[in-house]
């Protein structure tokens, strides 16, 4: 296998709340040179790890990962809807080598996905059905959520599975990294989103619309200041740059789930998408991070950061 990985945050209030246009100008520049990265290294499988927002997966059975033999995206804020280029045969072939290591992957033949896995697809191939994709779900919303050490040791099955199929694969993961967006919480909830949450009826036409609109008004409030939503934590965001820049995947498993709550917001676990990711790329050897962007974006919720990695075996001018 020859390998890659792409680290990306997303939002749905992207191109929605926008900020100032230099701002703008500075994400557009890194996502330019990530998308030079990717065409470089020419991936023919991109394995993607994204979170999901009440949108496929819910509380009736909600598995802490899983992985898609094929998917659908709902096409929620605007994103592409229909069916994702699924390459079912490595999906599972991945699958199976996973299993075989030890840990216990959930599999779905028809997985509904959401713009966590949309957007990169998006930004990265323009499009939902450009390339050979791998959809690999992994909660980072939905509490209990288990240790990180899991998401490393999922990732780095999914890296030696990958590794079987003698492919160039890109591992991406989707989300991040401190943020606190307003994604409903079972935890307290009213009746009837206590019921959503569980049940996961898909909204009408006219619920969804109100539920992005409640999205975009929140953006609006917490670039105002007037929220109660946690701050983006830009210290703890580079420190979890700087630990996968160096390659420090084994510090992970140190990190507690209320630390990382605690340090980087409610969504701060979709962080678990990079670490697998980088636990993938770092299976077939030492990896260079190649480039890394971070800007902390009140009108997005997000501390947005976006970094590529090639193995230190790779030529230059495949990076
Ligand atoms: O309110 C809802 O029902 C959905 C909210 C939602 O989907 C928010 C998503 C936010 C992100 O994906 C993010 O900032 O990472
Ligand atoms: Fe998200």
């Amino acid at each position: 296998m020859i390998a890659a990985a792409v680290g990306l945050s997303h939002s749905p209030l992207i191109g929605k709340n926008d900020p100032a246009p230099g701002v703008i100008a500075a994400v557009d520049a890194a996502m330019h040179e990530v998308r030079a990265f990717v065409s470089a290294f020419h991936p023919d499988l991109v394995v993607l790890y994204a979170p999901d927002h009440y949108n496929g997966f819910f509380y009736k059975e909600m598995p802490p990962f899983c992985l898609a033999t094929e998917a659908n995206a709902v096409g929620d804020f605007g994103s592409a809807a229909g069916p994702l280029s699924v390459d079912t045969d490595a999906a599972r072939a991945i699958a199976l080598g996973v299993l075989e290591r030890g840990v216990d992957l959930t599999i779905s033949a028809r997985m509904t996905v959401d713009h966590g896995f949309v957007q990169p697809l998006e930004v990265l191939f323009g499009g939902i059905d450009r390339v050979p994709v791998v959809p690999v779900f992994v909660n980072g919303v939905a509490t209990p959520l288990g240790p990180i050490s899991r998401i490393r040791a999922l990732g780095t099955a999914i890296g030696e599975a990958a590794a079987e199929l003698d492919r160039r694969v890109l591992f991406v993961g989707s989300g991040g990294l401190s943020h606190d967006p307003p994604v409903p919480v079972l935890d307290g909830a009213p009746p009837r989103v206590a019921d959503a949450l569980i049940e996961g009826r898909p909204p009408t036409p006219e619920q969804r619309a109100r539920g992005e609109q409640r999205v975009v008004q929140a953006g609006r409030d917490y670039a105002a200041g007037s929220t109660a939503m946690i701050p983006i934590n830009p210290t703890w965001d580079n420190l979890v740059l700087d630990t996968l820049a160096g390659g420090r995947l084994d510090d992970v498993d140190s990190w507690s789930v209320e630390w990382m709550g605690a340090e980087g917001g409610g969504s701060a676990h979709e962080v678990r998408t990079w670490i697998a990711a980088f636990a993938s790329l770092a299976t077939i050897g030492e990896y260079r991070m190649t480039s890394r962007f971070y800007q902390a974006i009140p009108e997005w919720i997000a501390g947005f950061a976006a970094a590529t990695a090639a193995a230190t075996s790779l030529p230059e001018a495949a990076r």
